[in-house]
């Protein structure tokens, strides 16, 4: 599932990508056509003040009438005005469009399946996000605007110097075909550069967030010289590539100049000459100088927009392959309400990847209202039967039913509902215990509710020490909080839930006995009336459980209670030896 796609297409594909984008983001018709209206106008306009200066010039500054005056007063303002006009409507609507892309983009995200983070990095999705919307918005808000402008100035312009005098005309073609020569092949590789620059910043930003979100791991590990020297490997990649950015411009801008000024220099030339000897007026020759000024512009900008073409299609292409990833439908189903029916797992295998089975042929059935334990040795495919109940992964093969029913025909979104999952190492975000609370919860929850939810996970306690009750922060996942009180707010935002089934995945495998003291009492007071799935490495805390299932290398070999396990199965006897007599 590789989302980024960068390999070469033929040019005939850049409109393809152009109009991919329009495509998906809709702009306002009405308001690309006052903007380019107004471009050209404002163009038309700039190109009326030479044809003055001519006339000017010839009558030997003899004097300006006041219409003239004011013609061309009005000329400039009007350049002005257009040209104001034609920069906020441009603008707005790159923003806008990049408004829509970024939205799609992350709710695209938000709802990929888990699986695909597996293979992306999210970091890079986040680069994604940002700079390759810029590009999409410097290219409609700048490139566009100036190539169409540019296009107008030089039909008008060429129109005007064809008319004024052909001869001196065809000696600023000469220009064209000299510029094409150096600027087309340095803009290929400026493209390929840009290219490359957008790969290494999507890169790096995914190597950085990952390192800084590790930052325990790294101080705990001494590895801060390691980190630092990976992530400035990163900065100066970025940095040769920026060097060579500037190599190009360095040969490519005094090379423009020189023909820029060349050209100049030639007009002037046979300009002089030509009025030397009567057959050009100064007037025309200063207003083809002016025209030269004006129609090198766009010359120059044509090479840059069809490498900003190229960097834009380069840019939409990434972005529709990731618009087209699949994603959960959270809707698509029945909506479901359980009530007391048990949890079947029927004949349920599955895998990760092609290499490796994590669970083959597994059959049980959890009964409603009754707590249900997995027992085994670690890697064994314990927490992967919570992944496949949240639906998280589909099986392979088999079934998962509530009561009668596969939970496949059910909304993702009704049937997580159902669920409460207490992870090990329970998620906080940052935020408020509030905001953690309820997180996810549609509705409003009141003070005394969550009084409510907190006593029953034990946590008024937590409450007390809190100066700004529900509104204290918890700090970065929950960093401000210890492992059992943060296990606790994951227990009230459980109860808040009020799930019907509920997940407890070594909920208190990581706290010191006080703590899983606590925690098991919260625990205990949340499983009540409610089917229970618990995974543990502790038998101590399961020996009571209705039914004990172990599991091994991804299959069943023996379920019943502790008693029946302790008698038919040596491997849990061995497990219930090391840990029930310590
Ligand atoms: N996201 C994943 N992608 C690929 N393989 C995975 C993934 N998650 C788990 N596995 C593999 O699947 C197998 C079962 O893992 P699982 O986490 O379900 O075991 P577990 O019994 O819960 O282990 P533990 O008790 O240590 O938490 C392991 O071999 C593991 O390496």
């Amino acid at each position: 599932m590789s989302a980024i796609k960068n390999e070469k297409e033929p040019r005939s594909a850049e409109t393809k990508g152009l109009k991919e984008l329009f495509r998906l983001t809709q702009p306002k018709k009405s308001w690309l056509v006052i903007a380019f209206g107004a471009s050209i106008l404002s163009s038309l306009a700039g190109l009326g003040v030479p044809l003055f200066t001519q006339n000017l010039i010839d009558r030997s500054f003899s004097g300006i009438s006041l219409g003239q005056g004011v013609l061309v007063i009005g000329l400039f303002i009007l350049q002005a005005l257009f040209s104001a006009l034609t920069i906020y409507l441009l603008s707005y609507i790159g923003h806008h469009m990049v408004k829509i892309i970024r939205e799609k983009l992350t709710t695209q995200s938000i709802h990929f399946p888990l699986n695909y983070f597996q293979i992306e990095r999210p970091g890079e999705l986040v680069s994604r996000t940002l700079n390759d919307t810029l590009l999409v918005k410097s290219f409609v808000s700048d490139s566009l605007p100036s190539f169409v402008s540019g296009v107008v100035t030089l039909v008008v312009a060429i129109a005007i110097l064809l008319y004024m005098d052909w001869k001196m005309t065809l000696l600023i073609f000469l220009a064209v075909p000299i510029g094409a020569v150096v600027i087309i092949p340095v803009g290929k590789k400026i493209f390929e550069l840009s290219k490359k620059t957008q790969d290494e910043t999507a890169d790096f930003s995914a190597e950085f967030g990952q390192v800084l979100a590790s930052s325990a791991l790294v101080k705990a590990s001494n590895a801060e010289a390691n980190a630092v020297q990976e992530i400035n490997d990163g900065v100066n990649r970025l940095f040769s590539y920026g060097k060579r950015e500037a190599k190009i411009q360095a040969v490519i801008q005094p090379i423009v100049s020189l023909v820029i000024m060349g050209l100049v220099m030639g007009i002037i030339a046979y300009g002089g000459y030509r009025v030397a000897n009567g057959t050009l007026s100064a007037g025309t020759l200063i207003a083809f100088i002016m025209y030269l000024f004006q129609v090198m512009g766009p010359i120059v900008s044509f090479g840059t927009f069809f490498t900003d073409m190229q960097k834009v299609k380069g840019a939409t292409e990434r972005i529709t392959v990731l618009l087209r990833e699949p994603i959960e439908d959270l809707f698509q189903g029945e909506t479901i309400t359980v009530n007391g029916e048990s949890l079947e797992f029927r004949q349920v295998s599955f895998r990760y990847n092609e290499d490796k089975v994590a669970l083959e042929d597994i059959n049980f059935t959890a009964m409603a209202n009754q707590t249900t334990a997995f027992v085994g040795p670690s890697g064994s495919g314990k927490s992967t039967l919570f992944t496949l109940i949240e639906e998280f992964y589909q099986p392979e093969q088999g079934q998962i039913l509530i009561g009668d029913h596969p939970i496949a025909d059910y909304s993702l979104s009704s049937w997580r509902r159902q669920i409460g999952y207490v992870q090990q190492e329970s998620m906080l975000l940052s935020g408020s215990i509030r905001d953690n609370l309820t997180y996810g919860l549609n509705r409003e929850v009141t003070d005394g509710e969550l009084d409510h939810v907190m006593a029953l996970a034990c946590g008024t306690e937590i409450m007390q020490k809190l100066p700004l009750g529900y509104q204290s922060e918890v700090g970065e996942r929950g960093a401000m909080l210890s492992g059992g009180e943060r296990q606790r707010v994951a227990i009230a935002r459980a109860f808040l839930r009020d799930p019907k089934i509920l997940l407890l995945d070594e909920a208190t495998a990581s706290l010191d006995s006080q703590s899983e003291e606590v925690v098991q009492e919260a625990l205990r007071n949340l499983m009540e009336g409610r089917t229970t799935l618990v995974i543990a490495h502790r038998l101590s805390t399961v020996v009571n459980a209705d039914k004990i299932i172990f599991v091994e290398d991804g299959r069943i070999t023996g379920q019943g209670t502790h008693q029946e396990l302790l008698e038919h199965h040596s491997l849990y006897r061995t497990f219930a030896s090391h840990q029930l007599t310590s």
